[in-house]
């Protein structure tokens, strides 16, 4: 270890009390500013600009983010403001990601739209109207120049943050400018020594900790480290000047989308939030800024420029910096957070361009709510460009537009405050039935909501009615009825036949046709099942309540305070199971499990009156046993009798590759669930993300996820059906081929651990008849009892696949044949099919393996009631 890095070590010790406030408030800022450059480049078409500085920007953001969090492990820590901000950076960065694929597909489609320009700008003239020329109009952004000013040094080329386009990725570049050697304060010190010190205390900031952890999550090296480090530097210059714009009419810029309130909080402070101008910042200026962010760095010998024109060049420094000084406010207070919306406010409207000032009309006629404006914006936006609004419907970002103009919120905006009253105002919603949360309640647990009310749900109906009038069912003798009424049986063929039939096992038959689906490729997450149902058809749910189900969820999300927003969506779009058709005689036998689930789940989530108190249900019911055995079609089944919100998971879908992201996710598994109680979250494969602590290969990741999962399971004390007047009724569900892997701890919260054998003979021969039911077959009673004889030992799954395997001796006969024969001429399926399937499709299960889990079931499970 060099002195250096020692040196770096010694600041962490030193550095006793965290705040991650100043470096996140900082990159919040930072991110922020640059995406809305961004934005205004894509306005103008700018699209390889543009592109280049959302890759820049999303490498960055994700990246020292991952640094601060290294820095800053103890979430738990975390002020309510440094969370916010927290989730703010991320959900910046989730929409930075939607702004770079939508780019991507823009250049990509018409790279002609683009303009040679160099990259190393930063210059507002890029986002120069193109149809409107006037110099007079035109409102300027700091440039900073290209690497022809500065002098790189060697390791830190080809970082992958020396996107130049970015200026979080130039600043690379700044940071080690000749120009720092000439004007930096510190003219004494040895330049390329100083500059190493410098990148040493911001890199303090975000990469002590994997320094020399060889990258860490990110891989990065320690250069790389150092280079972020860097990159930190220009938000904070960013956040502590003043843009500036260059058109008289730019003195009334503060005006634009600030509330009167915020507009008194400090003038001083909203010159040095806005100031980006770098040129005309005076070095000694500058250093005092910097001093007061505890940075000491020095970037203003970087070369920027003025632009008030529509040139796309980048020049070198066209102003001393002396002549500028006087612009910077001197102001050396801390920045306040609620700044973060004044940095982010639009600017004036005589600066605008078209596009912009379309973006801005959007913006006023809905000045009452930020996510309509910010959709409206968008609608105008996209109206200016066919391009774009083609392309932004084919990549689905409305949302992400949506979201943009939540970059011009606070994030404890966009975090903890319910948009819901604007947001149904502007969705006529009052018009139709229920909250958002009702509506997501109907669209995510389709089979409708517990019909009998709880004291707490009647309380909660009645409280929501008030809000928004509307008809909820909560007449109880109502319910009853429709508890009563016989359940309506799918007509043979549906969906879930035609699966079985066609052999798609529920499992891997379900394949989301809702919502998004950021990855297709997890076939560990289930989204949905029945397509034919109308309920769960997105236009059904948009003209049920006039909201589109993004919309809907966008809601919800809104409502619950502290939940972060990338983490919610990608629990509704990737988890959520929109209705889950499996019925009881839909699962052949296991009455026992049947009976032990209706007792823990079924009626406690339908009849909560009865149970409370002692009879309070249990809130984890664990279902082990072999593989194949009807474990998740009991699953599915306990979720459609119980008529709840149904989540499937399986431990990739909670984990995630970024700290603390993968917490996330299970924090807002979580919330969603309480939210649209009643709701069933069944962890396929349990043992997976609950496994053992000693067991070997227990990684860091896998650890945190499982603490997280234990506490927040812990707060669901009183989420089953039960004891307070607001109970939330989740359920945990879990199932496992490996209940011995399973942590002490979570084994202790499965109060019920279900055995679920193979099947016996009489349990085989109701699912062999149910199966032959959909095939013109020949078995008669004796046949069938043979076959029993013959599948002693074989799953659930082994006899639906024997099944299929059978089922396709008639056409195998036939060979090429097979194409030319007409269906009626093909022969019924005969017991000797069986026999010759049998050949070939063996028991998975072992004798051996079967004996674990009798031993383990004796111990610790149960087999039924
Ligand atoms: N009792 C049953 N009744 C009807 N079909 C069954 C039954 N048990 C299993 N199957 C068939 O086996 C398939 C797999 O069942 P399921 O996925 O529920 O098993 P599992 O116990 O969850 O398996 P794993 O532990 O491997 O996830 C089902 O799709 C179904 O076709």
């Amino acid at each position: 270890m060099d002195n250096n890095s020692r040196g770096f070590f010694t600041k962490l010790k030193i550095r006793k009390k965290p705040q991650p406030i100043s470096d996140l408030t900082e990159l919040y800022g930072t991110v922020a500013k640059e995406s809305i450059y961004y934005i205004k480049l894509e306005d103008q078409e700018q699209y390889e600009q543009a592109l280049q500085g959302w890759k820049g920007l999303t490498t960055d953001t994700m990246y020292r983010l991952t640094q601060i969090e290294k820095l800053y492990p103890d979430i738990l820590s975390y002020s309510k403001d440094e969370l916010s901000l927290k989730n703010g950076v991320r959900e910046l960065y989730h929409k930075a990601c939607n702004n770079l694929e939508r780019v991507q597909a823009l250049y990509d489609q018409n790279p002609s739209m683009n303009y040679s320009v160099d990259m190393g700008s930063f210059d507002d003239s890029t986002i120069t109207p193109k149809k409107n020329h006037s110099i007079d109009t035109l409102h300027t952004i700091p440039i900073i120049s290209g690497p022809s000013n500065f002098q790189v040094i060697s390791s830190f080329e080809g970082s992958p943050q020396s996107n130049q386009n970015s200026p979080l990725g130039r600043t690379i570049q700044l940071i080690q400018s000749k120009d720092i050697k000439d004007h930096s304060p510190s003219k004494k010190m040895n330049t390329s020594l100083r500059t190493t010190q410098q990148l040493q205390q911001t890199s303090n900031m975000y990469s002590l900790r994997s320094i020399h952890s060889n990258g860490g999550s990110s891989g990065t090296t320690s250069s790389e480290l150092l280079n972020t480090g860097n990159s930190a530097y220009p938000g904070t210059v960013a956040k502590s000047k003043k843009r500036n714009y260059s058109t008289p009419s730019s003195v009334n810029t503060s005006k634009h989308s600030i509330p009167d309130t915020k507009l008194q909080h400090s003038q001083d402070m909203e010159n040095l939030d806005n100031f980006t101008d770098f040129s005309q910042l005076s070095l000694d200026e500058e250093s005092d800024i910097v001093e007061y962010n505890k940075y000491d760095l020095y970037t203003e010998g970087n070369d920027r420029t003025y632009s008030n024109s529509n040139s796309m060049h980048t020049t070198s420094r066209q102003r001393s910096n002396k002549q500028n000084a006087d612009k910077l406010p001197k102001v050396r207070s801390k920045l306040s957070i609620p700044k973060l919306s004044q940095t982010l406010s639009e600017p004036n409207s005589t600066t605008l361009t078209k596009t912009e000032k379309d973006r801005k009309a959007a913006l006023s006629s809905n000045s009452k709510d930020s996510i309509s404006s910010g959709k409206s914006a968008f609608s105008a936006g996209a109206s200016s460009n066919p391009l774009r609004k083609e392309n932004m419907k084919k990549n689905k970002s409305l949302s992400s537009l949506t979201n943009n103009s939540n970059t011009l919120k606070h994030p404890h905006q966009s975090n903890t405050k319910p948009q819901s009253s604007s947001f149904l105002e502007k969705m006529n919603y009052k018009q139709h039935s229920g909250t958002s949360v009702t509506a997501a309640k109907a669209v995510f647990n389709p089979k409708g909501q517990n019909s009998l009310p709880s004291s707490s749900y009647a309380l909660q109906v009645r409280q929501l009615k008030q809000k928004y009038h509307t008809g909820f069912p909560s007449d109880i003798n109502k319910k009853n009825e429709e508890l009563e009424k016989p359940r309506r049986r799918r007509k043979a063929g549906n969906t879930q036949i035609a699966n079985k039939v066609s052999g798609k096992s529920t499992k891997k038959a379900n394949v989301s046709t809702q919502g998004k689906k950021i990855n297709e490729s997890k076939s560990s997450i289930q989204t949905s099942t029945h397509l034919p149902n109308s309920k769960h058809d997105n236009s059904t749910i948009e003209n049920k309540y006039n909201m589109t189900k993004e919309e809907l969820e966008d809601n919800i999300i809104d409502s619950i305070p502290g939940i972060d927003k990338v983490a919610a969506k990608q629990i509704f779009s990737e988890i959520v199971v929109h209705g889950d058709e499996v019925y009881w005689d839909d699962i052949a036998g296991l009455e026992n499990a049947k009976n032990s689930l209706k007792e823990a789940v079924v009626y406690p989530f339908l009849r909560p009156d009865l149970f409370r108190g002692l009879r309070e249900p249990v809130r984890g019911m664990l279902l082990f046993g072999p593989p194949g055995t009807g474990k998740t079609m009991l699953a599915r089944g306990v979720a459609t009798e119980s008529k709840s919100t149904f989540f499937s998971i399986s431990a990739s879908s909670l984990t995630s590759k970024y700290l603390g992201e993968s917490e996330k996710l299970v924090r807002a598994l979580f919330a969603i669930a309480k939210k649209l109680s009643p709701s069933i979250v069944f962890v396929d494969e349990i043992d997976s993300i609950m496994g053992s602590r000693d067991e070997n290969g227990e990684n860091e990741s896998s650890r945190r996820i499982k603490n997280e999962f234990l506490i927040q399971w812990s707060s669901l004390s009183n989420a089953a059906a039960g004891k307070s007047e607001d109970d939330e009724r989740v359920l945990i569900l879990g199932a496992t081929n490996l209940p011995w892997s399973i942590d002490e701890a979570a084994r202790r919260r499965f109060v019920r651990r279900q055995y679920i054998p193979l099947p016996e003979a009489e349990t085989r021969k109701i699912q062999i008849m149910k199966l032959l039911s959909y095939q013109k077959h020949k078995l008669d009673n004796e046949d069938v009892d043979k076959l029993l004889k013959l599948t002693n030992g074989y799953s659930g799954s082994d006899i639906t696949s024997l099944a299929k395997d059978a089922a396709m001796g008639p056409l195998r006969e036939l060979g090429d044949q097979l194409l030319h024969t007409s269906t009626e001429r093909i022969r019924p399926v005969e017991l000797r099919d069986f026999k010759n399937s049998l050949k070939y499709i063996k028991p998975s299960v072992s004798q051996e393996g079967l004996k674990r889990y009798e031993e383990w079931a004796s111990q610790f499970g149960s087999s039924g009631v």
